[in-house]
């Protein structure tokens, strides 16, 4: 084919040109396919059989996608042994292998509405689909255990779905796998599958054992849970905390259940642990209102959910659809984003916080997660460097969860070259040189130097001014940044003498944006105590704490006159945060900035009028949702002005739930079980204005769906967060 091509050739060589790509694409193709199968089977390999995966799931699931695009283009190419085609994993040797008796399936996976209309349609079309029942999709590993005449007599791991590892003595470490089944009507034979998990607020904790005793951390707590189960000695996996939820039904002898969600009240009766978040519902459109629900109240559970799997309820319907190679045709998982990702720790570097407190954090390769770009992330002090275990040049998992912060979880050790460094602390501050200091007992390193660090500086203006604190309209980052530059204020207690002059010659402050800042200021001067309390950044005295301050003592001058067995005595206070206190105000430094507050016009003290009548005495609120005429805080504050307390976690202590627009599932729920009322915002204006008894008159009956319509605790999350913020700074 290289002759020299005549000019008259010309139409017949674009022609082969224009027929060439999909001969060329299909190489390539080929070559891509048999690449990305590959891929695929030694991650999963890396996943399944040795726990320790070097690609994030989303990094897999994109993988996978690429394949099936590409032999859904080539059907050819979709050989029975294909990653798509297969039930993904194997089992190793350290185990005895076992055959299942019936196969483990896979889940076929929808990642939007729109696929999951497909998938719905499809199995409508063939069936008469009376009831789907969601459940969450727990992200552990699957297990098969086997019942003879009631008796644990095999448990395995799914393997490559007909062959699995017998792990039956590790399986007996857990204590809510019960050896016998109770109750009426045991059957013969009963064959079910699970998943184990690891509950995800004892992970940090694991890893950090296995760090601390020169072990490598898992990257999540679905890898621990794998790790943790599949130990050759069941001694080790007995020291994990271990947990099972029982989801699907494989072989059975004299079991009889007409749907899944009858074969799961069976379950329970005879003893084994079913989800108590499962629902059968009849319409489409309520099954994505229920996936949204759990996509947004997904932390609320204590283990971690990818997802949520929609099944049809009926067993007869079930055997109708049938199943692939791989999964079953009547049941789909829904996959939420992606939490987690891979990236790399360029850097560790500190930052020197609004009391001096200096923390570390990543700097990242930048990586999309969860919705947002990240490049940084808090490693919050030396102490949990080491805990993580990672090293600058670690490729490491990053995990953002919703609004959350977004946090580094650990390094993939088994990618590591060898020219990743430790992280050494600094011994002085990147910003002024003063030599830092880690007062004992504590975990924090700070920098001493609260008069002239100009990151001290900066970050308190900037939380005095900030909406927990003194709410300053216009005085941000950057003003501060500006103000302090040109010496127009030294620290805090200059703000209140800030003139039309102060902005003299300052670059991007116009007529309008001073007058808004002095008119911040103005009405910054008559804000309540505690407001300004937590202004001061005294170490730990966030909100709670300034507000029980001001409450019981009423005036900055009471508060730094008081000894500190009275401040300690004070609710809500204790010694810790009472000597922080004390020693502020032994400062003549804090004292001079206090001078120069008041001379400035602001107010020290809360008008006796203010606080009034304690209706709420006593009683605590959970708010969950959002609420039309209330921002959280604001609602916060109303609770708490009445004496009342709000909390972030229903218990039977709880008087009331208050429910607001998407509000948490699993509050919802918890509120329901344990008979709280429940609220909405006309309910909550009762329980302010007239107090407890009305408002408990006022209360919705808890099985409205109106109410039970989706979560979200991330307005908790927040106001916790900006607590803690206020705390150790
Ligand atoms: N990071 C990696 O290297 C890597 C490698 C392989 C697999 N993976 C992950 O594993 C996934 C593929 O694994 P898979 O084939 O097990 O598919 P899957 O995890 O997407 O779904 C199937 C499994 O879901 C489990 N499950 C959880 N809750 C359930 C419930 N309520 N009802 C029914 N089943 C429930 C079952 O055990 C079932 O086996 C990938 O999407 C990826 O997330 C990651
Ligand atoms: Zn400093």
């Amino acid at each position: 084919m290289s002759a020299p091509l005549g000019s008259g050739d010309v139409a017949a060589v674009a022609a082969a040109a224009a027929a060439k790509p999909t001969v060329a694409a299909s190489v390539a193709d080929r070559s891509r396919a048999a690449e990305l199968a590959r891929e695929l089977d030694e991650h999963a390999y890396r996943y399944y059989v040795l726990d320790s995966p070097t690609v994030s799931d989303a990094e897999y699931d994109r993988l996978m996608r690429e394949l099936t695009a590409i032999e859904e283009r080539h059907p050819d190419l979709r050989t029975p042994d294909s990653p798509t085609q297969k039930v993904a994993g194997s089992y190793s040797t350290l185990f005895t292998p076992v055959e299942h008796l019936e196969r483990l399936l896979s889940l076929d996976n929808v990642f939007d509405d729109d696929e999951f209309h497909l998938w719905a349609a499809r199995a409508a079309r063939e069936t008469e689909v009376d009831g789907w029942l969601c459940e969450l999709k727990i992200d552990g590993l699957a297990v098969d255990l086997v019942y003879a005449d009631g008796r644990l007599v095999r448990a395995a791991t799914r393997g490559d779905g007909r062959t699995g590892e017998d792990i039956t003595p590790n399986i007996r470490t857990l204590a809510s796998v019960p050896t016998r089944l109770r109750g009426a009507g045991v059957p013969e034979l009963l064959e079910v599958r699970g998943e184990v998990f690891f509950p995800t607020e004892k992970f940090a904790e694991l890893n950090a054992s296995l760090v601390a005793g020169g072990g490598k951390p898992f990257a999540n707590p679905r890898n621990a849970a794998a790790g943790s189960l599949r130990q050759k000695d069941p001694r080790v996996t007995a020291t994990r905390p271990l947990d099972i939820i029982v989801h699907g039904l494989g072989a059975q002898r004299g079991f009889d259940a007409p749907s899944q969600s009858a074969a799961y009240a069976r379950f329970a009766e005879f003893g084994l642990p079913v989800s108590t978040h499962f629902e059968v519902l009849a319409s489409v459109a309520d099954v994505l209102a229920f996936i949204h629900r759990w996509g947004r109240g997904r932390h609320d559970v204590e283990h971690e959910i990818d997802g949520v799997v929609v099944k049809v309820d009926a067993f007869a319907l079930q055997r109708r659809l049938g199943s692939t190679s791989k999964a079953p045709r009547w049941a789909v998982a829904f996959k939420y984003p992606p939490e987690e990702v891979t990236t790399k720790l360029r850097d560790i570097r500190v930052n020197v916080g609004r009391t001096g407190r200096v923390t570390p954090f990543g700097e990242l390769e930048p990586v999309l997660v969860a919705g947002s770009t990240v490049g940084l992330a808090t490693l919050h002090n030396v102490d949990e460097v080491g805990r993580k275990g990672v090293l600058i040049g670690d490729t490491v998992v990053l995990r953002k969860a919703g609004d959350v912060i977004p946090e580094i979880v650990g390094p993939v050790v088994d990618l590591r070259d060898g020219t990743e460094r430790a992280f050494v602390m600094p011994t002085h501050c990147p910003e002024c040189g003063t030599e830092l200091v880690r007062p004992e007992g504590e975990v924090d390193i700070r920098c001493p130097n609260t008069v002239s660090c100009p990151a001290q500086l900066r970050e308190s203006i900037f939380h005095i001014a900030s909406r927990g604190a003194l709410d300053i309209d216009g005085l941000g980052y950057e003003t501060a940044i500006a103000l302090l530059e040109a010496d127009r204020v030294g620290d805090i207690g200059d703000i209140f003498h800030l003139t039309p002059e102060s902005f003299e010659g300052l670059r991007g402050f116009g007529q309008k944006k001073i007058d808004q800042i002095l008119r911040g200021v103005e009405a910054a001067r008559h804000r309540p105590l505690w407001r300004l309390l937590v202004g001061l950044s005294i170490r730990h005295v966030g909100p709670t704490a300034a507000r029980a301050l001001a409450r019981e003592l009423r005036s900055l001058d009471a508060i730094a006159a008081a000894p500190a067995e009275q401040l300690a005595a004070v609710e809500g206070v204790g010694p810790k945060i009472a000597s922080a206190v004390v020693d502020w105000f032994a400062d003549a430094r804090h004292r001079d900035i206090v001078a120069r507050i008041a001379a400035g016009g602001a107010s020290l003290a809360d008008a006796g009028a203010e606080e009034g009548p304690r209706p709420l005495d006593g009683v605590a609120v959970v708010i969950t949702g959002t609420l039309e005429g209330w921002s959280r805080d604001s609602a916060t504050e109303a609770v708490q002005g009445r004496g009342g307390k709000v909390t972030g976690s229903v218990s039977k202590k709880t008087a009331f739930v208050v429910v607001g627009a998407d509000p948490g599932a699993a509050k919802y729920d918890k509120a329901r079980s344990l008979g709280v009322p429940v609220l909405d915002e006309a309910g909550f204006a009762v329980l302010l204005e007239r107090g407890a008894d009305a408002a408990r008159e006022r209360a919705v009956p808890t099985d409205a769906p109106n109410a039970q319509d989706a979560p979200d605790d991330v307005g908790a999350r927040q106001t916790a967060q900006a607590a803690d913020d206020a705390l150790p700074g």
